[in-house]
Protein backbone atom coordinates (compact mmCIF):
# COMPACT_ATOMS: atom_id res chain seq x y z
CA UNK A 1 0.00 0.00 0.00
CA UNK A 2 0.68 3.68 -0.32
CA UNK A 3 2.28 5.69 3.26
CA UNK A 4 2.60 8.81 2.55
CA UNK A 5 4.76 10.64 5.14
CA UNK A 6 4.88 14.01 6.15
CA UNK A 7 7.74 15.92 7.52
CA UNK A 8 10.20 18.65 7.26
CA UNK A 9 13.48 16.90 6.38
CA UNK A 10 14.75 18.60 3.48
CA UNK A 11 18.19 20.07 4.49
CA UNK A 12 21.24 17.68 2.71
CA UNK A 13 22.11 15.69 5.96
CA UNK A 14 18.55 15.24 6.48
CA UNK A 15 17.20 14.26 3.39
CA UNK A 16 20.17 11.52 3.76
CA UNK A 17 18.89 10.04 6.75
CA UNK A 18 15.19 10.18 5.62
CA UNK A 19 16.58 8.32 2.49
CA UNK A 20 17.49 5.23 5.15
CA UNK A 21 13.33 5.51 6.14
CA UNK A 22 12.69 5.17 2.33
CA UNK A 23 14.83 2.18 1.88
CA UNK A 24 13.48 0.49 4.62
CA UNK A 25 9.86 0.87 3.43
CA UNK A 26 10.50 0.14 0.08
CA UNK A 27 12.24 -2.74 0.97
CA UNK A 28 9.00 -4.12 3.04
CA UNK A 29 7.13 -3.65 0.01
CA UNK A 30 5.17 -0.14 0.55
CA UNK A 31 5.20 2.54 -1.53
CA UNK A 32 6.45 5.77 0.37
CA UNK A 33 4.33 8.85 -0.77
CA UNK A 34 6.82 11.51 0.30
CA UNK A 35 5.17 15.16 1.29
CA UNK A 36 7.73 17.18 2.48
CA UNK A 37 7.04 20.64 3.93
CA UNK A 38 10.67 22.79 3.67
CA UNK A 39 11.24 25.08 6.55
CA UNK A 40 14.13 23.79 9.37
CA UNK A 41 12.37 23.62 13.38
CA UNK A 42 9.19 22.20 11.34
CA UNK A 43 7.05 25.28 12.28
CA UNK A 44 5.26 25.29 8.31
CA UNK A 45 4.96 21.69 8.49
CA UNK A 46 2.85 21.94 11.70
CA UNK A 47 0.49 23.95 10.13
CA UNK A 48 0.14 22.24 7.20
CA UNK A 49 -0.53 19.03 8.96
CA UNK A 50 -3.02 21.34 10.85
CA UNK A 51 -4.96 22.55 7.25
CA UNK A 52 -4.71 19.02 6.21
CA UNK A 53 -6.33 17.18 9.48
CA UNK A 54 -8.94 19.64 10.12
CA UNK A 55 -10.00 19.44 5.98
CA UNK A 56 -10.49 15.71 6.64
CA UNK A 57 -7.37 14.42 4.64
CA UNK A 58 -4.87 13.58 6.98
CA UNK A 59 -1.37 11.70 5.82
CA UNK A 60 -1.17 8.15 6.80
CA UNK A 61 2.04 9.35 9.12
CA UNK A 62 3.33 12.43 10.32
CA UNK A 63 6.76 14.05 12.07
CA UNK A 64 5.29 15.25 15.41
CA UNK A 65 7.43 15.90 18.35
CA UNK A 66 6.99 16.66 22.08
CA UNK A 67 4.01 17.49 23.94
CA UNK A 68 2.20 18.15 20.67
CA UNK A 69 1.52 14.16 19.93
CA UNK A 70 -0.78 14.13 23.15
CA UNK A 71 -2.61 17.41 21.63
CA UNK A 72 -2.98 15.13 18.79
CA UNK A 73 -4.27 11.97 20.81
CA UNK A 74 -6.14 13.55 23.15
CA UNK A 75 -8.66 15.10 20.23
CA UNK A 76 -8.67 11.09 18.95
CA UNK A 77 -6.70 11.50 15.68
CA UNK A 78 -3.82 9.05 16.27
CA UNK A 79 -3.44 5.18 16.08
CA UNK A 80 -3.15 2.92 19.10
CA UNK A 81 0.65 1.10 18.70
CA UNK A 82 0.40 -0.57 21.92
CA UNK A 83 0.60 -4.22 20.21
CA UNK A 84 3.33 -3.12 17.63
CA UNK A 85 5.32 -1.48 20.91
CA UNK A 86 4.81 -5.07 23.05
CA UNK A 87 5.93 -7.12 20.21
CA UNK A 88 8.68 -4.92 19.94
CA UNK A 89 9.95 -4.61 23.28
CA UNK A 90 9.80 -1.01 23.18
CA UNK A 91 9.57 -0.31 26.86
CA UNK A 92 12.61 -2.86 27.42
CA UNK A 93 14.56 -0.62 25.07
CA UNK A 94 13.90 3.11 25.43
CA UNK A 95 14.99 5.27 27.88
CA UNK A 96 12.33 6.25 30.20
CA UNK A 97 12.31 9.85 29.07
CA UNK A 98 12.01 8.90 25.32
CA UNK A 99 9.27 5.97 26.04
CA UNK A 100 7.09 8.49 28.12
CA UNK A 101 7.24 10.96 25.15
CA UNK A 102 6.40 8.85 22.80
CA UNK A 103 2.46 7.69 25.17
CA UNK A 104 -0.84 8.77 25.81
CA UNK A 105 -2.74 7.78 28.79
CA UNK A 106 -0.08 4.88 29.01
CA UNK A 107 -0.90 3.86 25.61
CA UNK A 108 2.49 4.40 22.73
CA UNK A 109 1.21 6.48 19.71
CA UNK A 110 4.36 7.75 18.65
CA UNK A 111 7.61 6.17 17.34
CA UNK A 112 10.78 7.54 18.28
CA UNK A 113 13.76 7.22 15.78
CA UNK A 114 16.18 9.17 17.61
CA UNK A 115 18.03 11.47 20.56
CA UNK A 116 19.31 14.63 18.99
CA UNK A 117 21.35 17.00 21.52
CA UNK A 118 20.87 20.58 21.07
CA UNK A 119 23.66 22.26 23.41
CA UNK A 120 26.23 21.82 20.79
CA UNK A 121 28.79 24.49 19.91
CA UNK A 122 30.70 23.56 16.22
CA UNK A 123 33.48 24.94 15.97
CA UNK A 124 36.15 25.25 13.07
CA UNK A 125 39.58 24.88 14.59
CA UNK A 126 41.20 26.37 11.40
CA UNK A 127 39.39 29.68 11.92
CA UNK A 128 40.09 29.58 15.91
CA UNK A 129 43.55 29.31 14.94
CA UNK A 130 43.43 32.14 12.59
CA UNK A 131 42.05 34.47 15.19
CA UNK A 132 44.67 33.15 18.13
CA UNK A 133 41.30 32.04 20.51
CA UNK A 134 40.74 28.87 21.68
CA UNK A 135 36.95 27.25 22.65
CA UNK A 136 35.31 29.08 25.16
CA UNK A 137 33.90 27.46 28.30
CA UNK A 138 31.81 30.24 29.54
CA UNK A 139 29.14 32.91 27.50
CA UNK A 140 31.33 35.56 29.21
CA UNK A 141 34.05 34.24 27.65
CA UNK A 142 32.70 33.55 24.73
CA UNK A 143 31.87 37.23 23.85
CA UNK A 144 35.89 38.05 24.65
CA UNK A 145 36.52 35.20 22.00
CA UNK A 146 33.95 36.57 19.48
CA UNK A 147 35.69 40.47 19.68
CA UNK A 148 39.02 38.70 18.67
CA UNK A 149 37.95 36.67 16.16
CA UNK A 150 35.52 39.91 14.29
CA UNK A 151 39.01 42.15 14.72
CA UNK A 152 40.30 38.84 12.55
CA UNK A 153 37.83 40.00 9.88
CA UNK A 154 35.95 36.31 10.19
CA UNK A 155 32.63 36.06 11.62
CA UNK A 156 32.29 34.75 15.33
CA UNK A 157 28.89 33.12 15.03
CA UNK A 158 26.85 31.55 11.92
CA UNK A 159 23.38 31.70 12.42
CA UNK A 160 20.37 32.04 10.53
CA UNK A 161 17.29 34.87 11.30
CA UNK A 162 14.75 32.52 11.94
CA UNK A 163 12.65 32.68 15.12
CA UNK A 164 13.20 28.69 16.23
CA UNK A 165 16.91 29.54 15.56
CA UNK A 166 16.93 32.75 17.96
CA UNK A 167 15.13 30.65 20.55
CA UNK A 168 17.75 27.76 20.11
CA UNK A 169 20.64 30.03 21.01
CA UNK A 170 18.53 31.39 23.58
CA UNK A 171 17.68 27.97 25.65
CA UNK A 172 21.67 26.97 25.80
CA UNK A 173 22.64 30.44 27.10
CA UNK A 174 20.00 30.10 30.10
CA UNK A 175 21.12 26.05 30.20
CA UNK A 176 25.19 27.56 30.60
CA UNK A 177 24.78 30.61 32.79
CA UNK A 178 22.47 29.50 34.82
CA UNK A 179 21.82 25.57 34.75
CA UNK A 180 19.56 22.61 34.46
CA UNK A 181 17.33 23.30 37.35
CA UNK A 182 16.73 27.01 36.38
CA UNK A 183 15.93 26.46 32.56
CA UNK A 184 13.42 23.90 33.75
CA UNK A 185 11.94 26.32 36.22
CA UNK A 186 11.73 28.88 33.22
CA UNK A 187 11.10 26.88 30.42
CA UNK A 188 8.95 23.63 31.99
CA UNK A 189 7.28 25.06 35.02
CA UNK A 190 6.81 28.06 33.45
CA UNK A 191 7.11 30.03 37.17
CA UNK A 192 6.75 33.84 36.14
CA UNK A 193 8.61 34.64 39.31
CA UNK A 194 11.99 32.77 37.58
CA UNK A 195 11.05 34.23 33.96
CA UNK A 196 11.18 37.62 35.68
CA UNK A 197 14.01 36.98 37.96
CA UNK A 198 17.76 38.90 37.72
CA UNK A 199 19.29 35.52 36.66
CA UNK A 200 16.85 35.30 33.69
CA UNK A 201 17.51 39.39 32.94
CA UNK A 202 21.43 38.23 33.22
CA UNK A 203 20.85 35.48 30.38
CA UNK A 204 18.85 37.35 28.05
CA UNK A 205 21.11 40.79 28.26
CA UNK A 206 23.94 37.98 27.26
CA UNK A 207 21.96 36.55 24.38
CA UNK A 208 20.78 39.91 23.10
CA UNK A 209 24.90 41.21 23.05
CA UNK A 210 26.08 38.13 20.92
CA UNK A 211 23.20 39.15 18.05
CA UNK A 212 26.54 41.35 17.26
CA UNK A 213 28.49 38.93 16.23
CA UNK A 214 26.47 37.68 13.61
CA UNK A 215 26.60 38.29 9.96
CA UNK A 216 24.87 41.24 7.90
CA UNK A 217 23.70 38.39 5.77
CA UNK A 218 21.46 36.34 8.74
CA UNK A 219 18.30 37.03 8.54
CA UNK A 220 15.97 34.46 7.25
CA UNK A 221 18.87 32.23 6.63
CA UNK A 222 17.93 28.35 6.73
CA UNK A 223 20.18 26.34 9.40
CA UNK A 224 22.38 24.37 7.02
CA UNK A 225 23.26 27.38 5.09
CA UNK A 226 24.89 28.79 8.44
CA UNK A 227 26.58 25.55 8.94
CA UNK A 228 28.11 25.89 5.85
CA UNK A 229 29.64 28.87 6.94
CA UNK A 230 31.49 27.28 9.72
CA UNK A 231 32.46 24.48 7.13
CA UNK A 232 33.87 26.42 4.91
CA UNK A 233 36.13 28.41 7.21
CA UNK A 234 34.06 31.53 7.25
CA UNK A 235 32.31 31.77 10.20
CA UNK A 236 34.02 30.33 14.21
CA UNK A 237 30.96 28.90 15.43
CA UNK A 238 27.03 27.44 15.41
CA UNK A 239 25.35 26.56 18.48
CA UNK A 240 22.83 24.47 17.20
CA UNK A 241 21.29 20.99 17.27
CA UNK A 242 23.39 17.87 16.54
CA UNK A 243 21.42 17.32 13.22
CA UNK A 244 24.20 20.14 12.14
CA UNK A 245 26.70 16.94 12.60
CA UNK A 246 24.60 15.50 9.48
CA UNK A 247 25.81 18.82 7.14
CA UNK A 248 29.08 18.56 8.28
CA UNK A 249 29.64 14.43 7.51
CA UNK A 250 27.99 14.94 4.29
CA UNK A 251 30.29 17.39 3.02
CA UNK A 252 33.38 14.97 4.40
CA UNK A 253 34.66 16.58 6.96
CA UNK A 254 35.88 14.91 10.21
CA UNK A 255 35.22 15.32 13.89
CA UNK A 256 38.18 16.55 15.45
CA UNK A 257 40.23 17.64 12.83
CA UNK A 258 37.90 19.93 10.47
CA UNK A 259 35.35 20.13 12.90
CA UNK A 260 34.95 20.50 16.55
CA UNK A 261 31.56 19.25 18.59
CA UNK A 262 32.10 20.56 21.97
CA UNK A 263 29.23 21.81 24.31
CA UNK A 264 27.40 24.70 24.55
CA UNK A 265 29.69 27.07 26.88
CA UNK A 266 29.02 26.40 30.64
CA UNK A 267 26.20 23.11 29.31
CA UNK A 268 28.70 20.16 29.35
CA UNK A 269 26.72 18.60 31.91
CA UNK A 270 23.82 19.18 30.71
CA UNK A 271 21.57 17.71 28.24
CA UNK A 272 19.15 19.42 25.91
CA UNK A 273 17.30 16.57 24.31
CA UNK A 274 15.09 16.53 21.23
CA UNK A 275 13.44 13.69 20.12
CA UNK A 276 12.02 13.30 16.22
CA UNK A 277 9.13 11.06 16.62
CA UNK A 278 5.99 9.75 13.86
CA UNK A 279 2.72 9.10 15.01
CA UNK A 280 -0.06 7.76 12.62
CA UNK A 281 -3.35 8.99 12.02
CA UNK A 282 -6.15 6.73 12.37
CA UNK A 283 -7.02 4.20 9.55
CA UNK A 284 -9.37 1.95 8.77
CA UNK A 285 -8.57 0.07 5.80
CA UNK A 286 -6.41 -3.12 6.38
CA UNK A 287 -3.69 -2.43 4.06
CA UNK A 288 -3.21 0.85 5.42
CA UNK A 289 -2.69 -0.50 8.66
CA UNK A 290 -0.65 -3.11 7.41
CA UNK A 291 1.86 0.19 5.88
CA UNK A 292 1.54 1.94 9.10
CA UNK A 293 2.62 -1.10 11.28
CA UNK A 294 5.76 -2.04 9.05
CA UNK A 295 6.65 2.06 8.88
CA UNK A 296 6.62 1.70 13.16
CA UNK A 297 8.72 -1.39 13.09
CA UNK A 298 11.01 -0.29 10.53
CA UNK A 299 11.56 2.92 12.67
CA UNK A 300 12.41 1.10 16.08
CA UNK A 301 13.89 -1.36 14.11
CA UNK A 302 18.06 -1.75 15.61
CA UNK A 303 19.58 -1.58 11.82
CA UNK A 304 17.24 1.42 11.18
CA UNK A 305 17.96 3.72 14.24
CA UNK A 306 22.16 3.07 13.52
CA UNK A 307 21.94 3.98 9.70
CA UNK A 308 19.37 6.84 10.42
CA UNK A 309 21.02 8.03 13.07
CA UNK A 310 24.84 7.85 11.29
CA UNK A 311 23.13 10.13 8.79
CA UNK A 312 21.13 11.93 10.82
CA UNK A 313 24.01 13.30 13.62
CA UNK A 314 21.74 11.73 16.58
CA UNK A 315 21.87 8.99 18.34
CA UNK A 316 19.57 6.31 18.47
CA UNK A 317 16.98 6.51 20.54
CA UNK A 318 17.03 2.64 21.08
CA UNK A 319 19.39 2.06 24.06
CA UNK A 320 20.95 -1.67 22.73
CA UNK A 321 21.97 0.00 19.31
CA UNK A 322 25.94 -0.27 19.66
CA UNK A 323 27.58 2.47 19.17
CA UNK A 324 31.15 1.36 17.47
CA UNK A 325 30.22 2.50 14.01
CA UNK A 326 29.51 5.61 15.47
CA UNK A 327 31.68 8.94 16.33
CA UNK A 328 33.43 10.68 18.88
CA UNK A 329 30.51 13.26 18.74
CA UNK A 330 27.75 10.70 18.72
CA UNK A 331 29.74 8.42 21.62
CA UNK A 332 30.39 11.68 23.61
CA UNK A 333 26.62 12.53 23.08
CA UNK A 334 25.42 9.05 24.18
CA UNK A 335 27.79 9.44 27.81
CA UNK A 336 26.21 13.19 28.11
CA UNK A 337 22.57 11.53 27.91
CA UNK A 338 23.51 8.94 30.53
CA UNK A 339 25.30 10.96 32.77
CA UNK A 340 22.95 14.06 32.58
CA UNK A 341 19.79 11.14 33.33
CA UNK A 342 21.49 10.65 36.34
CA UNK A 343 22.79 13.98 37.44
CA UNK A 344 19.45 15.49 37.12
CA UNK A 345 20.52 18.07 34.32
CA UNK A 346 18.73 16.12 31.34
CA UNK A 347 16.28 18.87 29.83
CA UNK A 348 13.45 19.13 27.15
CA UNK A 349 14.57 21.45 24.06
CA UNK A 350 11.70 23.96 25.04
CA UNK A 351 13.22 25.66 20.84
CA UNK A 352 12.30 22.24 19.97
CA UNK A 353 9.31 21.36 21.01
CA UNK A 354 9.53 19.45 23.65
CA UNK A 355 8.99 21.11 26.95
CA UNK A 356 5.23 22.80 26.42
CA UNK A 357 2.71 22.87 24.93
CA UNK A 358 2.85 24.32 21.13
CA UNK A 359 0.80 27.14 22.17
CA UNK A 360 2.64 28.68 24.55
CA UNK A 361 6.03 27.52 22.90
CA UNK A 362 4.99 29.69 19.67
CA UNK A 363 4.46 32.61 21.80
CA UNK A 364 7.70 32.92 23.85
CA UNK A 365 9.29 32.04 20.65
CA UNK A 366 7.93 35.48 19.15
CA UNK A 367 8.76 37.35 22.08
CA UNK A 368 12.13 35.93 22.17
CA UNK A 369 13.21 36.35 18.47
CA UNK A 370 11.98 39.86 18.54
CA UNK A 371 13.54 41.00 21.72
CA UNK A 372 16.73 39.56 19.75
CA UNK A 373 16.68 41.37 16.32
CA UNK A 374 15.65 44.78 18.49
CA UNK A 375 16.00 47.29 21.44
CA UNK A 376 12.85 46.40 23.56
CA UNK A 377 13.94 46.59 27.39
CA UNK A 378 14.78 43.48 29.44
CA UNK A 379 12.29 43.80 31.40
CA UNK A 380 9.35 44.43 29.36
CA UNK A 381 10.37 41.51 27.25
CA UNK A 382 10.63 39.63 30.64
CA UNK A 383 6.90 41.17 31.13
CA UNK A 384 5.55 39.35 27.75
CA UNK A 385 7.15 35.88 28.88
CA UNK A 386 5.39 35.68 32.00
CA UNK A 387 2.56 36.68 30.62
CA UNK A 388 2.62 34.03 28.42
CA UNK A 389 3.70 31.52 30.76
CA UNK A 390 0.59 32.75 33.16
CA UNK A 391 -2.48 32.67 29.87
CA UNK A 392 -0.71 29.41 29.50
CA UNK A 393 -0.95 28.06 33.00
CA UNK A 394 -4.59 29.83 33.50
CA UNK A 395 -6.01 27.60 30.67
CA UNK A 396 -4.65 24.02 32.18
O1 LIG B 1 15.18 21.14 10.66
C1 LIG B 1 16.06 21.24 11.71
C2 LIG B 1 15.70 20.30 12.83
O2 LIG B 1 14.42 20.68 13.29
C3 LIG B 1 13.89 19.96 14.36
O3 LIG B 1 14.46 20.27 15.51
C4 LIG B 1 13.94 18.44 14.12
O4 LIG B 1 13.63 17.78 15.31
C5 LIG B 1 15.27 18.00 13.59
O5 LIG B 1 15.20 16.64 13.20
C6 LIG B 1 15.63 18.84 12.39
O6 LIG B 1 16.82 18.40 11.83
Amino acid sequence: ADIEVLHWWTAGGEARALAEVVKKMEASGQRWRNFPVAGGGGDNAAIVLKTRVVSGYPPTAAQIKGPEIQEWAAEGYLADLSDIARAGGWDANLPPVVANAMKFGGHYVAAPVNIHRVNWMWANPAVLKKAGVEAPKSWDELIRTADKIQKAGLIPIAHGGQPWQDFTLLESVVLGNAGAAFYRKVFVELDPAAIQSPTMSKSLETFRTLHKYIDSGAPKREWNTATALVINGRAAFQFMGDWAKGEFTRAGKQPGRDFLCLAAPGTDKAFSYNIDSFVFFRRHHEDARKAQTDLANALMGTSFQESFNLAKGSIPARSNVRLDHFDDCARHSAEAFRASSQGNSLVPSIAHNMAVAPSVQAAMETIVSTYFNGSQPTREAQALLADAARNRKARN
